[in-house]
């Protein structure tokens, strides 16, 4: 098998007596949606952050295309090829769609806009940023203040974002949040796009999209995860049920 492109191995959170991560364990696989799930508070979230950088584990590792990464901070991990979008909208309202999508790259791979030299550098990063838009749909909206899209266009901008930085796996947090059926619709049908281009470790409340996209979940409870498979084994899983899914399985 090849190698996972992202892999946690034992990572343990403590804050004060809560153990928000308890010896997790997971890899996120070339050509793989790998959804989370779990109960609100379950530690997922926190997880995520671990993986990205914004917070160090108590002990463990996090591994990114087999290097130790746990030492690094969340914009070496972003140049290294953590794409990331957050749960909470980071967008700058007053700036165009195309100005969000390149500070936000600028701002994740720690580069700093007086600094680079390089027209070229950022020739080059517009045009990515234009084909990003473009591929998430909004290419038209380009020179449109962010505040002006809809909650699901957003959403997709802060695809883009993730996209610009060409990134070897995406890590998104509850993309679906706060959207209506077609707005959950469009972004089901544009991450199963994208996998093609990096895997996605995905954290997702709306278990119909999960159901849709994974190809493998993990369950999280109590910071723990107490169950990884493919989507039929973790709809059948007794345990899940009883501890999540109840009946929407
Ligand atoms: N900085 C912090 N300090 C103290 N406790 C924290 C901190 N961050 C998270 N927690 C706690 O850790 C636990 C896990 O939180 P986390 O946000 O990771 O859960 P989650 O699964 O992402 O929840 P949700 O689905 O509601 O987003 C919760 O009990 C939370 O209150």
């Amino acid at each position: 098998m090849t190698e996972p492109v992202i892999e946690t191995r034992a990572l343990c959170k403590r804050f004060g007596a809560l153990e928000a991560s308890r010896d997790i364990s997971l890899d996120l696989r070339v050509g793989e949606i790998h959804a989370v799930i779990g109960p609100n508070g379950a530690g997922k979230s926190t997880l995520i952050s671990q993986i990205c950088g914004g917070l160090q584990p108590d002990s463990g590792e996090v591994r990114l295309m087999g290097r130790d990464v746990t030492g690094w901070d969340v914009a070496a991990r972003a140049r290294a090829g953590i794409g990331r979008t957050f749960q909470v909208s980071a967008l700058a309202m007053e700036d165009t769609v195309l100005q969000n999508a390149l500070l936000g790259a600028f701002g994740a791979s720690g580069r700093r806009l007086g600094l680079f030299r390089p027209a070229l550098r950022y020739r080059d990063l517009r045009s990515r940023a234009l084909a990003a838009l473009d591929r998430v749909g909004l290419a038209g909206q380009a020179a449109a203040p962010a505040a002006e899209l809809s909650h699901g266009e957003r959403r997709r901008l802060e695809i883009a974002i993730a996209l610009t930085l060409a990134p070897r796996a995406f890590v998104l947090d509850e993309p679906m949040a706060g959207l209506g059926s077609e707005g959950t619709k469009e972004i089901t049908n544009l991450l199963n796009e994208l996998r093609s281009e990096a895997p996605i470790l995905l954290v997702e409340h709306d278990m119909d999209a999960v159901f849709a996209l994974a190809d493998r979940i993990s369950v999280l409870v109590y910071g723990q995860v107490i169950a990884t498979g493919a989507v039929e084994e973790i709809r059948a899983n007794a345990e899940v049920r009883a501890a999540y899914l109840g009946d929407s399985a």
